[in-house]
């Protein structure tokens, strides 16, 4: 018969997890939270780890090609780092292989398993859920598969809706530019956040990119980027249109001081990008060795100086939450330390 409670694993150094086969990843976890987040951060590289679970998993369509989340952009990245949206991307891929190379571990299960633990670090992140076993990538992802801060909402849709992934999906995606700056969208500026909260992951990033843009950060006639309301705050102009477009402006506003649709919708469909191009049958589900996130710090508010009367309005259907402002004049964002 079979036992009605699993017996759970115990691995070398005494930590536990449901799968004995999981337990390679604690001298892994512990490896990266020390010296690829400088201690368990949620810095620049958690940002860039997380960005290359994107890069690395969209790399697949049904037509087009591509394996998904894979590995490839490590393992085939003298092609991969090249492609236009790429830009930047090299840098963690060079700080990701030596971790790569010296453990036990596919390519493709680092990158997202990196990203994981990434975000938890992440005050009032969320424990995306980890399944190993990927197997090495056999080829490079075709060109033109990323999206563009540059392309259109229904160009972005399509893409995106090639890979799997509805409107609100994408909407829930890019919770992760919570937690995220730009490098390369303005050289002259890198390191400008996306939103005043670039250590968090919180609503900010939909408040603020609802607000109206008034200012470049930076140069202005970047490709791809939009005015932002804030000194020292980028905005693109991929995450302007979406925000805005009848197709996704409602699923955007929805998610504005509402913490828990940000982390299950996020964590439920990370996971699904995650498993992109994989039989998820074939691999092990290692959840429980992702750490559990800090909570949420701060309350959802208008920057300093902003009231309702600088949300541009475009859900249609129900109004902005009402919110209120932190007290004190208007401050600039500071820079990411370290991009
Ligand atoms: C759907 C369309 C998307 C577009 C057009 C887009 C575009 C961009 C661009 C242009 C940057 C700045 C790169 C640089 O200049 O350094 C960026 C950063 C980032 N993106 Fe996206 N992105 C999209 C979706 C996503 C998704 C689905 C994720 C989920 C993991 C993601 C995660 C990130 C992160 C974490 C960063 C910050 C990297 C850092 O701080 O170094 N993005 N994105
Ligand atoms: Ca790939
Ligand atoms: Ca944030
Ligand atoms: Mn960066």
């Amino acid at each position: 018969a079979v036992p009605l409670v699993q017996k759970r694993a115990t691995c070398a150094d005494g930590r536990t997890t449901a799968n004995a086969a999981c337990c390679v990843l604690f001298p892994i976890l512990d490896d990266i939270q020390e010296n690829l987040f400088d201690g368990a951060q949620c810095g620049e590289e958690v940002h860039e780890s997380l960005r290359l679970t994107f890069h690395d998993a969209i790399g697949f369509s049904p037509t087009l090609g591509g394996g998904g989340a894979d590995g490839s952009i490590i393992a085939f990245d003298t092609i991969e780092t090249n492609f236009p949206a790429n830009a930047g991307i090299d840098e963690i891929v060079s700080a990701q292989k030596p971790f790569v190379a010296k453990h036990n571990i596919s390519a493709g299960d680092f990158i997202q398993f990196a990203g994981a633990v990434g975000v938890s670090n992440c005050p009032g992140g969320v424990r995306i859920p980890f399944f190993l076993g990927r197997p090495d990538a056999v080829a490079a992802s075709p060109d033109h598969l990323v999206p563009e801060p540059f392309d259109s909402v229904d160009t972005i849709l399509a893409r995106m809706g090639d890979a799997g992934f509805s409107p609100v999906e994408v909407v829930w995606l890019l919770a992760s530019h919570s937690i995220a700056a730009a490098d390369k969208v303005d050289p002259s500026i890198p390191g400008t956040p996306f939103d005043s909260t670039p250590g968090v992951f919180d609503s900010q990033f939909f408040i603020e990119t609802q607000l109206k843009g008034k200012l470049f950060p930076g140069t202005a006639d970047n490709k791809g980027e939009a005015q932002s309301p804030l000194q020292g705050e980028i905005r693109l102009q991929s995450d302007h249109l979406l925000a805005r477009d009848p197709q996704t402006a409602c699923e955007w506003q929805s998610m504005v001081n509402n913490q828990p649709k940000i982390q299950n919708r996020f964590a439920a469909t990370m996971s699904k990008m995650a498993l992109l191009g994989q039989d998820k049958t074939k691999l092990i589900d290692c959840s429980d060795v992702i750490p559990t996130p800090p909570a949420l710090v701060g309350a959802a508010h208008l920057p300093a100086g902003f009231s309702l009367s600088d949300v541009e309005q475009a859900c249609a259907e129900t109004p902005f939450p009402a919110l209120t402002a932190d007290p004190g004049p208007v401050t600039s964002v500071p820079p990411v330390p370290g991009s």
